[in-house]
């Protein structure tokens, strides 16, 4: 593995690029790049590049710099991989978008009781609600984020709203979640560990300016088959937050939303219960009206059959730069998420550049410092979920019938010798009703996410753990919820 050290300073390079082509790179790990747009426009997956800023890329970033009217930029790094594409499919997905627009113009002229054009007089006001589904590497979170960013860019004051129910991906704040957040500036691409852009932490002292902050619930696995059961409350659940939000702002539900799915909506056979189901959820929670498929005609045949008759169904190409990712590679990015959650995003620049901005961003606000901290066992209640705190059925007795669903919240015991707690990824959560009246069983699966602590370690003895948290607090009565994920230092 080399890294930006021990590489030589390496000479800019300048990459002239004519009208709709991309320049596409990939990045080793350990490795870093800068781009500076010279002259002409420029954009990265919708945002917007200044001329003469330096953007910096790393954590393995596989990403493209795309102009409408031709530009040249300045390349300073060496990445693994490296060219031009003419062949894009970005005049289809500006298409889209402007379909989309129109969309919105027409629900927030309803909103605000403007005149109807005759025309239009029979087109329907809803605001667009997509859902993007497709398999595995088609680009899906791409399209999400560029559409989100045209929408953003148009100068009509849009705040879409981007969701994330792909747990596998992390969106915001780490793998095991499923959010939504507002967009009200364009979201930058620079690092695999913030593809959706960068939330606000419980630590920073100053904010971003494109700083996004989410709603979350976690789900705390990255397979939605692992308890589909879960991921179908956590997505209804984020659904009625919407609506109720929506239901006070109706100028801002005219924004609309996108929502990016995980690969598994879209693979497996079409009978496939859960996949339907967790569709389903989808279509229902946010009130989908504008399903987008990526590049599958199977699966564009099927959307076509199963919600052609009330919702519109479009089939968009997948472009051929998305880059197909692999476990290790998906483990890695969890990896940087988690890291870059507690110690927040830091690149170093490749040879030679010292003035880089990470998404606009300067590099030195972006850099977060957590703080360890020595609890007692019983200052905070943790939770496991269902399926995953029970015995397999084999180990039951013969005869005996399972206690726990798989929607159950068990108090998991630091204690006792298969907690399974150490390194463990915990999810603090929103607390519980202060009114016990108001308390039911299953509330842990309707809190919302506020944060995230790893367990460093435990000490059985004196019946305290140590926890890496983003800021010194106290978590005294706090609820938390274990899922699948472990993290150490490396
Ligand atoms: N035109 C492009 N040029 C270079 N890289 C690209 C391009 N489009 C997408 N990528 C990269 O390819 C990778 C996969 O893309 P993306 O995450 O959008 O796919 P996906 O379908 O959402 O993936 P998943 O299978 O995880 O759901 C990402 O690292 C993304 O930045």
């Amino acid at each position: 593995m080399s890294t930006s050290t021990d590489t030589p300073i390496s000479e800019p390079k300048r990459w002239d690029l004519e009208p709709e082509s991309e320049y596409r790179f990939e990045l080793d790990p350990g490795t870093s790049l800068a781009i500076k747009l010279v002259e002409g426009q420029a954009e990265v997956f919708g945002f917007e590049l200044a001329e003469a800023k330096v953007y910096l890329f790393g954590s393995e970033c596989k990403a493209a710099v795309y102009t409408w009217k031709g530009c040249a930029i300045q390349v300073t790094g060496v990445p693994s991989t490296e060219y031009v594409s003419n062949e894009t499919p970005m005049r289809i997905y500006a298409n889209l978008h402007i379909a989309l627009e129109q969309m919105r113009v027409r629900a927030l002229r309803q909103v605000r009781g403007s005149p109807v054009p005759s025309q239009e007089a029979n087109a329907r006001s809803d605001p667009p609600r997509v859902l993007v589904v497709g398999p595995e590497h088609s680009g899906k979170t791409t399209i999400c984020k560029i559409l989100t960013n045209y929408a953003v860019r148009a100068g009509q004051g849009w705040t879409p709203f981007l969701v994330n129910v792909d747990p596998g991906e992390g969106g915001w704040a780490a793998p095991g979640t499923v959010s939504v957040a507002p967009v009200k500036g364009p979201i930058p691409t620079a690092s695999s560990a913030n593809p959706l852009g960068t939330a606000a932490t419980n630590a920073p002292m100053s904010l971003a300016s494109n700083t996004l902050l989410p709603l979350a619930y976690w789900y705390g696995h990255p397979q939605t088959k692992r308890n589909p059961l879960l991921m179908d409350r956590m997505t209804r659940n984020l659904g009625e937050n919407m609506n109720d939000r929506f239901e006070l702002d109706p100028e801002g539900r005219a924004s609309g939303l996108i929502v990016d799915t995980p690969s598994s909506y879209a693979s497996g056979p079409s009978a496939n219960d859960h996949r339907h189901k967790l569709i389903n959820a989808c279509i229902d929670a946010f009130k989908i009206n504008v399903i987008v498929v990526v590049g599958h005609e199977k699966l564009n045949v099927e959307m076509q059959r199963s919600y052609g008759a009330n919702l519109m169904v479009v089939k968009i190409p997948k472009s051929g730069g998305v880059v197909e990712l692999d476990s290790s590679y998906r483990d890695r990015v969890t990896n940087y998420q988690l890291h870059a959650y507690f110690y927040g995003q830091v690149i170093k620049p490749p040879a030679g550049i010292t003035n880089g901005s990470l998404g606009g961003e300067s590099l030195t606000d972006l850099v977060l410092s957590p703080s360890s901290t020595v609890i007692n066992f019983n200052d905070i209640i943790i939770y496991r979920i269902g399926s995953d705190a029970m015995a397999p059925s084999d180990a039951l007795p013969v005869g005996a019938r399972r206690t726990v669903s798989e929607m159950q919240p068990v108090v998991v015991d630091p204690a006792s010798p298969g907690s399974r707690l150490l390194n463990a990824v915990l999810a603090l959560l929103s607390p519980q009703a202060s009114d016990e009246s108001e308390r039911y069983d299953e509330e842990v699966l309707d809190l919302t996410l506020v944060g995230f602590l790893i367990i460093t370690n435990i000490d059985i003895t004196t019946k305290k753990m140590t926890v890496l948290a983003p800021n010194r607090g106290s978590f005294t009565g706090r609820t938390a919820v274990v899922g699948s994920f472990e993290w150490q230092e490396q």
